[in-house]
């Protein structure tokens, strides 16, 4: 597992004539060939002005970056294509190129004056393809596809680029619950099987953990936190992510749960029922309330409070409305 990326003693930001805007500073991190990074933070933190200086569009005011070798700013652009590549979020695509000749784009750096693709070309292009699974839909065009075949198309033209480390902006934003999991899943398998080193920003804390080998956690005045996903949800380093007034990551469901504090009532039963039962009464906080015990049961599900049992948490918030207060 080789470094690839490093970023030392960070300070990036934007300048303005004489004035520097510092939106990062003291950012150190490490980025792995073979794994999946998520990088994962608020609006505004600063994941893109990251991203940015990655690809050596902005400089870092102090610190360095390495890709591979030197500083992503020192590579002639087409060096750069070769090392890394890149899947923007909203890229403009035309819709009536097929996904053969996306693909191919991948291999714009390599071309020589001729333009055209050699054998080896063609050979990474078809390579690219079977790695997504997109070898069916080649002579499809990109405007006749779903979002997350798109997505798989543009993933095979940064792997058609061969570079060693590929980047990509919340690549599942737009995508359904599946085919979020099938586009990470994939690039899960890329960074092993290829040994790339993927960096993926995205807000989707569930999936990132899912499918990710290292987490890059950013919060403002806070350093970068690195680690594996376990790791952070059982030091409660994930919490960083949240504002920690009102929530917390719960690390035996896996999820982001909301503090309360007060809850205005007790449940007894089985964890499982317990926790769903709290979840919905969570979500109608300000108008429920009482005094008794609740008494969540199993085989069959029932909820009973004194003498009174519902049959489930809907027949229950009817009934109690009126009967509880
Ligand atoms: N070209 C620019 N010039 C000056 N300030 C900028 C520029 N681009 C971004 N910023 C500022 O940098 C800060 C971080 O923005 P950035 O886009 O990096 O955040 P982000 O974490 O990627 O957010 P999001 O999750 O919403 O995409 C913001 O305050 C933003 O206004």
């Amino acid at each position: 597992m080789d470094q690839v990326l490093t970023g030392k003693n960070l300070s990036l930001g934007y300048e303005k004539g004489q004035d520097r805007k510092v939106i990062l500073s003291d950012l150190n991190f490490q980025l792995y060939s073979g794994q999946l990074t998520c990088l994962l933070g608020p609006n505004g933190v600063g994941k893109s002005t990251l991203i940015k200086a990655i690809l050596g569009r902005i400089r870092p005011f102090e610190g360095e970056i390495k890709l591979l070798d030197k500083s992503p700013v020192d590579y002639p652009r087409e060096k750069l294509s070769k090392k890394l590549s890149v899947v923007l979020s909203e890229p403009i695509i035309p819709a009536q190129m097929t996904v053969e000749q996306l693909v191919g784009l991948g291999r714009t750096p390599y071309l020589k004056w001729s333009g055209t693709l050699s054998e080896l070309d063609r050979n990474y292009v078809d390579e690219a393809l079977a790695a997504t699974k997109m070898d069916f839909l080649r002579k499809e065009r990109l405007g006749e596809l779903s979002d997350g075949q798109r997505q798989k198309a543009m993933i095979a033209r940064a792997l058609a680029q061969d570079g060693k480390v590929i980047i990509l902006d919340e690549p599942t934003s737009h995508l359904d619950l599946v085919n979020r999991h099938e586009i990470m899943f994939l690039l899960q398998d890329i960074a092993k099987n290829q040994d790339k080193a993927i960096l993926v920003v995205t807000h989707d804390l569930d999936i990132a953990i899912e499918t990710a080998h290292q987490l890059w956690l950013m919060n403002c005045g806070s350093p970068l936190i690195a680690g594996l996903p376990e790791d952070l949800i059982l030091n409660a380093q994930i919490n960083e992510l949240l504002p920690k007034d009102r929530f917390f990551f719960d690390p035996k469901r896996g999820k982001v749960n909301l503090r309360s504090e007060d809850s205005g009532w007790e449940i007894q039963g089985s964890e499982d029922l317990v926790f769903w039962l709290e979840k919905a009464l969570k979500k109608r906080k300000s108008t429920f309330r009482t005094e008794e015990r609740i008494h969540v049961l199993e085989n069959p599900f029932r909820i009973q409070v004194g003498d009174r049992i519902y049959h489930s948490i809907a027949e229950f918030f009817e009934v109690s409305q009126t009967s509880l207060r």
